[in-house]
């Protein structure tokens, strides 16, 4: 996308404003408009595309494609399945038929647990380095992409499965108690990085960011209702056709002026990351390979099978 600065230097006057209006009605930035008469060749045209992790359906009438995230149990971000969102999204970011996303689970209950923790325990520092680059490599996808893109928070999402709906556009919640969503990983004796914790005060605030990270808060629907973790909660089978009615009302914006506007609000918080990656990546392997926090880790996952007997 073209840089906030360069695209901000463009002086618009009436007659640029109304051209620039006129051609959002032909396209939307970079990417070609859908047109709303449909032939008979545009019909039901849709794609789908399956890698083992991730299957994504998208339908070419109205450019917007479901992700649906497929990796048993819980969903949970190793190596393997965040390659696969990368390489799934970077298709999609190409893909000039495609200008809106929508991010589900197809796991019963959960959106996502969050990073593997699996990638985290007993692992080599350059592994964990790897993992760790991954990361923030779907981080800034998501975050910085020029689609639309829709949370349809169908299951619990805790640490970085709440990071990644914080980086969509809007997060539509399954309005049920036993679900929670939240950054908690002071839970598990670690700490949320700093683009974690930035991701989060940008959507609700420095007061709330500070009580949510201290105490690894998960919140219920209706409670990340008020805080404004989630932007709406809706009966649980009613979060893919919500999801669906929100990204055509965010569609029906002049797509270049939402980029830019889009970019414009985040594009500090992307920075400070893009050029901070290598000591970033550095600061997270020397802390999760200290053995007090593999201790915490390893004590964390005895708990979660505990739980199971
Ligand atoms: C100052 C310097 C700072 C530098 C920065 C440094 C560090 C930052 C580091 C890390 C940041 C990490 C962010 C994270 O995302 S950590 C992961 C946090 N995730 C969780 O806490 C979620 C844990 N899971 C759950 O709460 C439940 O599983 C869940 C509610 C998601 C689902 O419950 P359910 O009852 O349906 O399923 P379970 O029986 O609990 O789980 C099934 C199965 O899956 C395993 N599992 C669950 N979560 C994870 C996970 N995140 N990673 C790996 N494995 C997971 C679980 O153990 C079960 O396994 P099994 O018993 O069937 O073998």
């Amino acid at each position: 996308m073209m840089a906030v600065r360069s695209c901000l230097g463009v002086k618009f006057g009436v007659s640029g404003l109304l051209s620039q209006l006129t051609s959002s009605t032909r396209h939307h930035g970079s990417r070609p408009c859908v047109s709303p008469i449909l032939t008979p060749q545009h019909r039901n045209t849709s794609s789908s595309s399956t890698s083992s992790k991730v299957k994504v359906d998208l339908d070419q009438n109205t450019g917007v494609a479901v992700m649906h995230m497929q990796s048993p149990p819980v969903n949970s971000l190793s190596l393997d399945f965040i390659t696969e969102l990368c390489i799934s999204l970077e298709k999609l970011e190409m893909d000039k038929g495609c200008r809106g996303l929508i991010i589900t689970s197809s796991q019963p209950k959960v959106f996502s647990a969050g990073l593997d923790i699996l990638e985290m325990y007993g692992k080599s520092p350059e592994r964990c380095g790897e993992f760790w680059k991954s990361v923030q490599e779907l981080w800034l996808k998501l975050y910085s992409s020029n689609m639309v893109t829709i949370a349809a928070v169908n299951g619990s999402s805790p640490a970085g499965g709440c990071l990644m709906a914080l980086t969509c556009d809007y997060r539509i919640m399954a309005d049920n108690p036993a679900y929670s969503i939240g950054l908690n990983e002071t839970q598990l004796g670690i700490v949320a990085p700093f683009w974690f914790k930035d991701t989060l005060m940008n959507t609700i605030g420095l007061r709330n960011s500070e009580m949510a990270l201290q105490l690894g808060l998960l919140y219920k629907p209706q409670d990340a209702l008020k805080v404004g973790l989630v932007d709406q909660v809706v009966p649980e089978d009613q979060v893919l056709p919500a999801a669906v009615k929100s990204v055509n009302k965010w569609l029906a914006v002049p797509e270049h002026a939402r980029q830019i506007t889009k970019s414009m609000m985040r594009k500090s918080t992307i920075d400070r990351l893009t050029s901070n990656r290598e000591a970033d990546i550095q600061n997270f392997v020397s802390f999760i390979t200290r053995e007090s926090i593999q201790k915490s880790l390893r004590g964390y996952m005895e708990l979660l099978k505990q739980k199971k007997a």
